[in-house]
């Protein structure tokens, strides 16, 4: 057995220890029976699973190469086919494609049941008659009045038997919702009411039986302090076992429109958004799919350590952009993008002065506001379309035909609020059409195409491209030095989603393909995101949105920081706020109070070693005390270690250092996979990410000093799941509350 499984297993004995007595308590029978009785229901239906994967091996394998024959089949006759019998044949090859995925798809999910194919049974027993049955058999209860479910990741149905039920199906709200005693759900016939008679927490890994507890309430909390008890390792994974019952009323929420979650550090944020784009998928398989759902993320290695968690749940990844990548594939074509800076690593006071003017609600506001009015929305005061400024027209020639610059400006004014091009486009179409009627098509062969009017037309514009908006609009409102001339083609960071947003007044959000077709977006850390960003986004991205952060992990002082000011840029928004921490020890939590003391916040109960602080005095000092962090971290069998650094350029240099001894990965914005192991990390990139272990450098009160600062220091101290290590030169941080380590 791998030493990080035995950490687990070891934990398994201990919860099995105390639900063995607390099901004595509890239930009339003793564990031993119920491990007995579910050890048969396993071995059944894993035999039934097992047939199962073979015949969907079968078919897999037959779907696949009648595929691959059809395939070659049309290539050995290409050229002597008919175009509509090549073209059916194409349609068919393609069918057999969608068919042969289809089978590839099932068989996974068959495969992944073999390994654990469900974590909990609920007995339902409906109506008054439910009322006096209870765990076991009750008495006058029949067989037949008692709906036994197991829930799984996955259902499975076998000769006509349902076995597991997935755990979106309306009756898991029982296992969520519920303790043992009056219940109900909404099945698909309408509600059903009655007693939740048995609730039985399952636990099965490598088709082993681990556990099988009755649920109380003492017996929940070991059974999540055991899930959260775990190693981590190198990717995100699902929930489903353990899901709380304020997480899954934010999961089941399928209200349409934006909804916000504010969540204190570890309140399973993340998570729980994934596990409600998998509901989602489930619930509304009729207009939605996986490729209409994005996830927009702080960085890409973030991205690459939530990836594992739809495809387990059975779902097809889903597309998933950092923001730079967002704003780079926008503005194909219009500009390049510098990446971000973070303001720990700004070294430049004069770009971090434009930045930080570029960061506010104020210049957010007056950019959409000049828009709107370049746009000619209707003005507040007498409804009146206002003529652009933007538009310069003059006289133009039609084929034999002159469209007077005076109904030009009219006809701009009248297609107000359209954007550019679309209204370009129209006003070139109304001007062939009143020129063909005029000449009754004497000039047809000198007519100019629509394309060509409307280039024609774009040249009357004062600002023919989104950058030179952006420029008019800094220009008009005073603000030009804001701005600083792209080197290279490539404007700075905080310029990319003030251009996509003038990009907006010209193409529409539907002149933007991969964003247009996106149904559902998921935001995480909406806290680091600028109120510009934020509006840029909500307009390109009119779509049903899960939007989430925590105020108090603010690594970019220069962003929105309350969820009612992130609700503004998004109308109708819901917030939901999340106050239960999992993540981390109570050790760990508690210092993290220290650091930022948030009012309401609750953290799960789970004892673990206490947080270790060090002097380090020099570099050298610092080196030491990492080794030995390091050393201690492997003979505890534990698979992740964060060590953490203020800016990216500090963890640049320690990660240098450390590397001459330790294998390690040092985390940038081109890291694209998470590794596991060893990763050196600025704050910045390790936000959103978790580690069995933490260490964070240079805690001292000189890198630590300001309300900013304290946010970093917040999210770095929650960063750690199990042990954290606190290094400091001289003094610690006041912010780490800690006087007596002086
Ligand atoms: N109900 C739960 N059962 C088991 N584990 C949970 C549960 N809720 C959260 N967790 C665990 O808590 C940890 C934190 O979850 P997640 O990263 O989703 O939280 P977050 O709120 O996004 O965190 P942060 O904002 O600090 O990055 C993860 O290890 C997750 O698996």
């Amino acid at each position: 057995m791998r030493k990080e499984k035995a950490v687990d297993a070891e934990h398994d004995e201990a919860l099995l220890r105390s639900a063995g007595a607390d099901a004595d308590a509890d239930t009339d029978g003793g564990s031993p029976s119920i491990e007995a009785e579910e050890q048969a229901h396993l071995d059944e239906v894993l035999g039934a699973v097992r047939a199962a994967v073979d015949r969907a091996r079968g078919l897999a394998e037959r779907t696949e190469a009648s595929h691959r024959e059809a395939g070659a089949q049309l290539a050995a006759s290409r050229g002597e086919l008919a175009p509509e019998e090549a073209h059916l044949s194409a349609y068919e090859l393609n069918r057999m494609d969608a068919q042969a995925a289809l089978a590839h798809r099932s068989r996974g999910r068959l495969e992944k049941l073999l390994d654990s194919p469900y974590f909990a049974r609920v007995d339902f027993v409906e109506g008054e008659e439910g009322a006096s049955s209870s765990a076991g058999s009750a008495e006058g209860e029949t067989a037949a009045a008692r709906q036994i479910t197991y829930l799984g990741r996955f259902a499975l149905t076998w000769e006509n038997q349902a076995l597991i039920s997935d755990w979106r199906s309306p009756v898991a709200a029982l296992f969520y919702d519920f303790e043992p005693g009056p219940a109900a759900f909404e099945a698909p016939a309408g509600r059903r009411e009655g007693t939740l008679a048995l609730k039985r927490q399952i636990s099965i890994e490598e088709g082993q039986l681990r556990y099988a507890v009755d649920s109380s309430s003492s017996v929940r909390d070991e059974v999540l302090a055991t899930v959260l008890g775990r190693t981590s390792d190198a990717k995100m994974h699902d929930i489903v076992s353990s899901i709380q019952r304020e997480q899954n009323a934010v999961i089941r929420d399928e209200a349409p429109g934006t909804l916000i979650i504010q969540g204190v550090a570890g309140s399973g944020k993340t998570s729980i958004a994934l596990h409600r784009v998998a509901y989602l998928l489930y619930r509304q398989k009729e207009r939605l799919i996986s490729q209409s759902v994005a996830i927009l993320s702080p960085s890409r290695v973030f991205s690459d350590y939530i990836s594992g968690v739809l495809p387990e749940l059975g779902e097809e990844p889903v597309r998933q952009w950092s923001l730079h990548d967002l704003a780079a594939l926008l503005l194909e074509g219009i500009t390049k993008v510098a990446p971000p800076v973070s303001a720990a690593d700004e070294a430049d006071p004069v770009r971090a002065a434009r930045a930080a003017a570029k960061g506010t609600e104020a210049f957010a506001a007056s950019l959409t506001a000049w828009l709107g009015a370049q746009l000619g929305k209707k003005g507040a005061g007498d409804g009146k379309v206002a003529v652009s400024e933007l538009f310069e027209p003059r006289d133009l020639a039609v084929g034999g035909d002159v469209a007077e610059a005076s109904w030009l400006a009219e006809r701009f004014a009248a297609y107000a609020p359209v954007p550019f091009d679309e209204r370009l486009d129209l006003i070139a179409g109304d001007a062939l059409e009143l020129a063909h009627g005029k000449t009754f098509g004497r000039y047809v062969h000198t007519m100019p195409t629509r394309r060509e009017l409307r280039g024609r037309l774009l040249r009357m514009m004062r600002a023919k491209n989104p950058l030179a908006l952006y420029k008019r609009f800094l220009a008009d409102t005073g603000q030009s030095a804001l701005f600083k001339a792209p080197a290279k083609g490539v404007v700075e960071w905080e310029d990319a989603f003030p251009v996509v947003l003038c990009a907006l007044a010209f193409a529409g959000p539907d002149g933007f393909a991969p964003t247009s077709a996106v149904r559902h977006l998921v935001i995480d850390e909406m806290q680091d995101l600028t109120p510009v960003q934020h509006e840029a986004i909500s307009r390109l991205f009119r779509c049903d949105r899960t939007i989430l952060g925590d105020v108090n992990q603010l690594v970019d002082g220069r962003a929105v920081s309350a969820p009612e000011a992130v609700a503004a840029h998004y109308p109708g928004a819901r917030v939901v706020r999340l106050m239960t921490s999992y993540r981390s020890t109570s050790e760990i939590t508690e210092l993290a109070a220290r650091v930022m003391p948030v009012a309401g916040l609750v953290a799960v109960q789970r004892h673990g070693e206490a947080v270790r602080f060090a002097r380090c005095g020099d570099t050298v000092g610092v080196l030491a005390a990492v080794g030995e962090a390091i050393e201690r971290w492997r003979a505890s069998g534990r698979r992740t270690l964060g060590v953490i650094a203020k800016s990216d350029f500090l963890a640049a240099r320690y990660a240098e250092l450390i590397a001459r001894d330790h294998d390690l990965t040092l985390l940038t914005d081109e890291t694209d996979a998470y590794p596991g192991g060893i990763v050196v990390s600025s704050v910045r990139l390790a936000k959103g990410l978790e580690f069995d272990e933490a260490v964070l450098l240079d805690a001292d009160g000189r890198q630590y000093a300001t309300e900013a600062d304290r946010n970093l220091l917040y999210v770095a101290v929650t960063r750690a799941m199990h042990a954290l290590t606190v290094l400091y030169r001289d003094e610690p941080s006041p912010f780490l509350g800690e006087k007596r380590l002086r």
